[in-house]
C-alpha cells in the first residue's frame, strides 16, 4: 500500500475557495481599479481554475461588494482577518454549508451562525442595504426608494440584442432555446423588440452566433436608447459620446446601415474596443472619430448639421449598481460634482451639432436628478430654441406597454427590470422664417 498516499491530507476545497475570495477582496477593497478589471486579471493569473471555480468565486466577490457595509458591521465580532471574514460571508451566500464548513474554525462557525441569527429588517437602511449614507440619503429623496435600493441589490440577468440587419429575433430565440443556450431560459426582453434575456453566466462571446455579429450583449435599458434616437435612413446622426460603441450599433442597424453615423468619443483606447463589434456588425456607415475635450475642428464643422445627435455622458453609472456594485463605493460626492460639470460641457458642445428640426438626445446610467432632470432643465433654462419632446410617445411604435409619469424616460430596475436609465429628447426649434407660410 502506497503509506504516502494514505496519510496525505484531502484537498479541502473550501479553504482554497475562502483563500481565493480573500485574495481578490485584498485587491479590489483598495479601489484603485474597478471590481471586474481586477477580477479578470485575476483570472487570468489563474488559468486552471474550472468555469465553476471561477463562477463561485465571482459571485462571492460580487455578493461582498453588494452587501459591504452589512457584512463589514456583522464582521464587527468575529476574529482573524477582516478580509477573511467578509470572504466567509459572501461565499456563505454563494456555496453549500458542507463546503464552506471544511474551511472554518470552530469559532469562525460560532460567529457564522451568530450573524446568521440577527434580524436584519431591523437594521438601519443605510446598513441593511449597505448603501454609503450620502447616497442612501439622495436616494431617499426618490418615490419608493425601498424598492429601487433592494432591486439594485438584486444581481442582474444577462440581456442579448439581435443585430436587426443579421438576425430575428424570434428565430434567434428558437436557435438559442434548442442548443446550449436552453439551459440559460432565453426570454424575450417585455420592452425591447430586439432583447432576449438570459438568466445564468453564459459564455455569450464563444457562440456562433456571437463571432457572426448577429447578437451582442447589452442591457434593455440601453437597447431603449437607441429606440428614442429613432434614427432614420439616410440621416446624418453623431453619437458624440460612442465609448465602445454599445449604442452605436443599434443606431446603425436601425439606419440600415445607409446614412452617416459618427462615433465620437474623447477617448481612442475606447473606440479601438468598439472596433471589432463594428467589423462584426456589417455595418458600413460608421466613422469612428477621436475628439479634442475641447473646440474640436470636426465638431465645429459639424456645426447645425446633424438630425440626431446622442450624448450617453459620462457619469456616475448608479443605475448599473446590479452589475457594478462597486461604484457605490468607487463614487463619491466630490466626484459627482466634477461629472456634472462635464455632463453640462459636452450637452453644450453636443448641441451645437444638431440641425435646425433635429434633435438632441440626452442620456445617463444614473438614477441621481442631478446628473438627469436637472441637468435637462439647467440646459433648456439657457437654451430656449431646444425644446422638450415626449419620450413615451417617441418610444411608443417600437415598445410597446412602455409608459412614463413625465416627459422624459426614467427605467429602473424595480419597475422596469432594467438598469437605472435616463433619457430626455430635445429639438432644435426651426427659426420662424424656416417654417412654411400658412
Ligand atoms: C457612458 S460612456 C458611453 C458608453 C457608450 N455610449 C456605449 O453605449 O457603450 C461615456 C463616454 O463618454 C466619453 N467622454 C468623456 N468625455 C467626453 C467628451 N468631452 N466628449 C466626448 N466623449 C466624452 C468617455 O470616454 C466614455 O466613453
Amino acid at each position: 500500500m502506497n503509506q504516502k498516499k494514505t496519510t496525505q491530507r484531502p484537498y479541502n476545497l473550501g479553504a482554497a475557495r475562502v483563500e481565493q475570495v480573500q485574495s481578490v477582496l485584498g485587491e479590489v477593497l483598495q479601489w484603485a481599479h474597478p471590481a471586474d478589471a481586477v477580477l479578470s486579471r485575476w483570472m487570468r493569473a489563474h488559468p486552471k481554475l474550472g468555469v465553476r471555480d471561477r463562477g463561485e468565486v465571482a459571485d462571492a466577490v460580487f455578493d461582498v461588494l453588494r452587501h459591504l457595509r452589512r457584512y463589514r458591521h456583522f464582521s464587527e465580532s468575529g476574529t482573524g482577518p477582516a478580509a477573511r471574514r467578509l470572504a466567509i460571508l459572501g461565499l456563505s451566500a454563494v456555496v453549500t454549508e458542507k463546503l464552506l464548513a471544511e474551511a472554518l474554525s470552530e469559532p469562525e462557525k460560532n460567529w457564522l451562525s451568530h450573524v446568521g441569527k440577527i434580524p436584519v429588517a431591523r437594521l438601519p437602511r443605510a446598513i441593511r442595504d449597505s448603501m454609503p449614507d450620502w447616497l442612501d440619503e439622495r436616494l431617499s429623496a426618490l418615490p419608493n426608494a425601498d424598492a429601487l435600493i433592494a432591486a439594485m441589490n438584486q444581481p442582474a440577468p444577462l440581456d442579448l440584442r439581435i443585430n436587426p440587419l443579421k438576425a430575428d429575433r424570434d428565430e434567434m430565440l428558437a436557435v438559442l432555446r434548442d442548443g446550449p443556450a436552453a439551459k440559460f431560459n432565453p426570454e424575450p426582453t417585455p420592452y425591447s423588440p430586439w432583447g432576449i434575456r438570459l438568466q445564468g453566466r453564459p459564455p455569450v462571446n464563444r457562440w456562433p452566433m456571437f463571432e457572426k455579429g448577429e447578437i451582442e450583449v447589452q442591457d434593455e435599458g440601453s437597447q431603449l436608447l437607441a429606440a428614442l434616437v429613432a434614427p432614420k435612413r439616410g440621416e446624418m446622426i453623431i453619437d458624440y459620446c460612442a465609448g465602445a460603441g454599445g449604442k452605436t450599433l443599434l443606431l446603425g442597424a436601425l439606419m440600415r446601415s445607409t446614412g452617416r453615423l459618427y462615433a465620437f468619443d474623447v477617448s481612442a483606447a475606447r473606440l479601438a474596443r468598439a472596433k471589432p463589434r463594428f467589423a462584426r456588425s456589417g455595418l458600413s456607415n460608421i466613422v469612428p472619430v477621436v475628439i479634442a475635450e475641447n473646440n474640436d475642428q470636426r465638431v465645429k464643422r459639424l456645426r447645425g448639421k446633424a438630425h440626431r445627435v446622442l450624448v450617453d455622458a459620462p457619469c456616475s453609472g448608479l443605475g448599473t449598481l446590479r452589475r457594478n456594485p462597486d461604484l457605490k463605493w468607487r463614487q463619491h460626492p466630490e466626484s459627482l460634482g466634477a461629472l456634472l460639470a462635464l455632463q453640462a460641457r459636452i450637452l453644450r458642445q453636443a448641441a451645437q451639432c444638431v440641425m435646425p428640426g433635429g434633435r438632441l438626445v440626452y442620456a445617463t446610467c444614473s438614477i441621481l436628478p442631478e446628473e438627469n432632470e436637472q441637468q435637462v432643465e439647467a440646459f433648456l433654462a439657457e437654451n430656449p430654441e431646444f425644446t422638450l419632446l415626449d419620450a413615451g410617445k417617441i418610444v411608443a411604435d417600437r415598445c410597446k406597454n412602455l409608459t412614463f409619469e413625465t416627459p422624459m424616460l426614467a427605467l429602473r430596475p424595480d419597475v422596469h427590470g432594467t438598469d437605472g436609465f435616463f433619457a430626455a429628447v430635445l429639438e432644435r426649434v426651426k427659426p420662424a422664417s424656416a417654417k412654411p407660410d400658412v
